[in-house]
């Protein structure tokens, strides 16, 4: 295999390096010095992976240049500076390490709130920087007993309720996202009413940055707020909106803000930075080295088993979620795959529409099936540029509708999957099942019931049911040097017959010519896979 090439595009811990420098298979670029406009129209398109940090936006002009790139590892939790879109577009998989540095979050946001409630590098500043000794000046609040609002109950928010409990003070939570009792199970509060959150003592911010929560605090929600009210944001800028926390922060409104992260970094110009009345850090969250060495780490191992294309850990954009996937199901997905190209194969003619059925348990991963049933069928015309990432994106592009469903299973299977595809000149539905939870089968083409294992190459003879076809059909493959290696007949109603021929070698034109020229013959085609 030729040297694969990982680009670090942001500052690592040195172990994370280390890993990639020690791996035989990768090329490593290490360019968390380069200039960025260098790095993206530079080296980022001799990348395959590239780990990036908040610093590194996975933009427009980024994927312009990630010509050969397969993945995105952000080397932390938030994705919001990557287009996911315009990843999966480009079929690149983007991926995070998304607990890594979460202790080091849930400590930053302690150490903001009890900087903030006892005006901590206030004091500092004015007995190590001034000399001055003025006790009287530095009076602060107690947590204890304080009412604690927690928005966004996640790996972060969770943690820091935990150590707010310890410090005795009364936490609520809103997080529309979680069940009640992830909250309620230790003793915090848990509220659908946003106003709820509004009317504590301490406020704390710990959700991504989506669309939904941008500017989630801002002047109106600041008004209702308790005068004297504190608030931390350790997570992203502008879910606070800046001009308004400036604003209630000049009027008193807001006594004090912990704050690690802006709207725009690097924030050394920033009105928050000419208040007296905010602790400031410039996006430290993650920065113990315990846990850079963690991120460095896990970053660079995932990294290179996304180059290698063994695994793709906490992918965000794949259809499937790989570590939570039940055992049962990926011979379905790869069975529908199978379907999906052995269809295009035979039709083999401009897609209108893929149609994905799932009857029985399957069926809650009827997404993931459309998906690789989608991939199968494109696979036919785009070969590996095609992938599940993309598959959907490239499927709209060429007007092809992809259709999901599920149905009642009465089909005396366990599990039933089916692939209905239209073609501008004909439609094929093949449905399958697994036995035993392994062996993949076709059990019905059309109206045809059979049993056939698709592997290798299948000759499908569509013919009137008159004696002597099969015998025909075995004489033309002899003729042609061409072993049959399995033979299954369906049979309908309207004495047609459908078989399925394996056979060890070429289908040539010249086969299919003889076959079609039969009497008997109303259709044939071939696949392989
Ligand atoms: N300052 C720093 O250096 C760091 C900042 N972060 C930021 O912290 C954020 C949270 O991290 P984790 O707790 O690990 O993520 P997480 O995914 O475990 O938790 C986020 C929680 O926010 C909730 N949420 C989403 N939308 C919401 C809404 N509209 N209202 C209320 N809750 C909502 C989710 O349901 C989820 O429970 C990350 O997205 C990242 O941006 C993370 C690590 C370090
Ligand atoms: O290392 C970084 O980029 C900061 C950490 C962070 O903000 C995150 O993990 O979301």
């Amino acid at each position: 295999m030729s040297k694969k090439t990982i680009v670090v595009c942001d500052h690592i811990h040195q172990s994370g390096l280390d890993i990639l420098a020690n791996d035989n298979d990768i090329e490593l670029i290490n360019a968390a010095d380069e200039p960025k406009d260098k790095l993206i129209t530079e080296i980022i398109p001799l990348a395959d992976v590239a780990i990036t940090r908040s610093s590194t936006d996975v933009d427009d002009a980024f994927l312009a240049n990630a010509k050969k790139v397969t993945a995105v590892v952000r080397a932390g939790v938030g994705v919001d500076n990557v287009d996911i879109p315009g990843c999966s577009k480009q079929g690149i998989v983007v991926m995070n390490v998304p607990t890594a540095n979460t202790i080091a979050a849930v400590e930053l946001t302690m150490t903001h709130m009890l900087s903030c409630v006892r005006t901590f590098p206030y004091a500092h500043n004015n007995l190590k920087l001034d000399r001055i000794w003025r006790r009287q000046d530095w009076y602060g609040t107690e947590l204890k007993d304080k009412k604690l609002g927690i928005i966004g109950f996640g790996n972060i928010g969770s943690r820091v309720g935990k150590r707010a409990k310890a410090f005795e003070m009364e936490v609520i939570t809103y997080d529309p996202y979680i069940d009640s009792s992830k909250a309620t199970d230790v003793d915090v509060k848990y509220t659908k009413n946003f106003d709820d959150i509004l009317a504590c003592d301490i406020i704390t911010i710990h959700t991504p940055k989506t669309e939904e929560t941008i500017g989630m605090i801002g002047a109106e929600e600041i008004a209702k707020m308790k005068d004297g009210v504190i608030l931390i944001n350790c997570a992203r800028g502008g879910l606070y909106d800046e001009d308004a926390l400036v604003e209630g922060l000049k009027s008193g409104k807001i006594a004090m803000a912990g704050i690690d992260v802006f709207n725009k970094e690097p924030a050394t110009d920033h009105p928050l930075l000419d208040l007296d009345n905010v602790t400031v850090t410039p996006h430290l969250g993650a920065n113990t080295k315990e846990s850079q060495r963690n991120i460095a780490v896990q970053a660079a191992e995932n990294a290179i088993a996304a180059v290698k294309g063994i695994a793709y850990p906490n992918a965000l954009n794949l259809p499937i979620k790989e570590n939570e996937l039940p055992e049962y199901v990926r011979p379905y997905l790869e069975l529908i795959q199978k379907i999906g190209h052995i269809s295009a194969q035979v039709t083999k003619s401009a897609i209108k529409s893929i149609k994905v059925t799932a009857k029985g348990e399957i069926a809650e991963y009827v997404e993931s099936l459309g998906t690789f049933a989608t991939v199968g069928v494109l696979t036919e015309s785009l070969s590996d540029q095609v992938n599940y990432v993309n598959a959907e994106f490239v499927a709209k592009e060429r007007g092809i509708e992809i259709i999901k469903d599920t149905k009642p299973n009465t089909s005396g299977f366990t599990n039933k999957i089916e692939v209905k595809l239209t073609t501008q000149n004909s439609t094929i539905t093949i449905g399958g099942t697994v036995f035993d939870g392994t062996a993949q089968r076709i059990v019905e083409i059309d109206e045809y019931i059979l049993d056939v294992e698709p592997k290798g190459t299948m000759v499908f003879f569509r013919n009137t049911d008159t004696p002597g076809v099969i015998g025909d059909v075995g004489r033309i493959m002899a003729s042609h040097n061409l072993n049959i290696s399995d033979f299954r007949l369906g049979r309908d109603k309207k004495q047609q017959a459908l078989a399925v021929v394996k056979v060890d070698g070429q289908v040539t034109k010249a086969i299919l010519d003889e076959l079609s020229s039969l009497k008997a013959c109303i259709s044939v085609s071939h696949a392989s896979l």
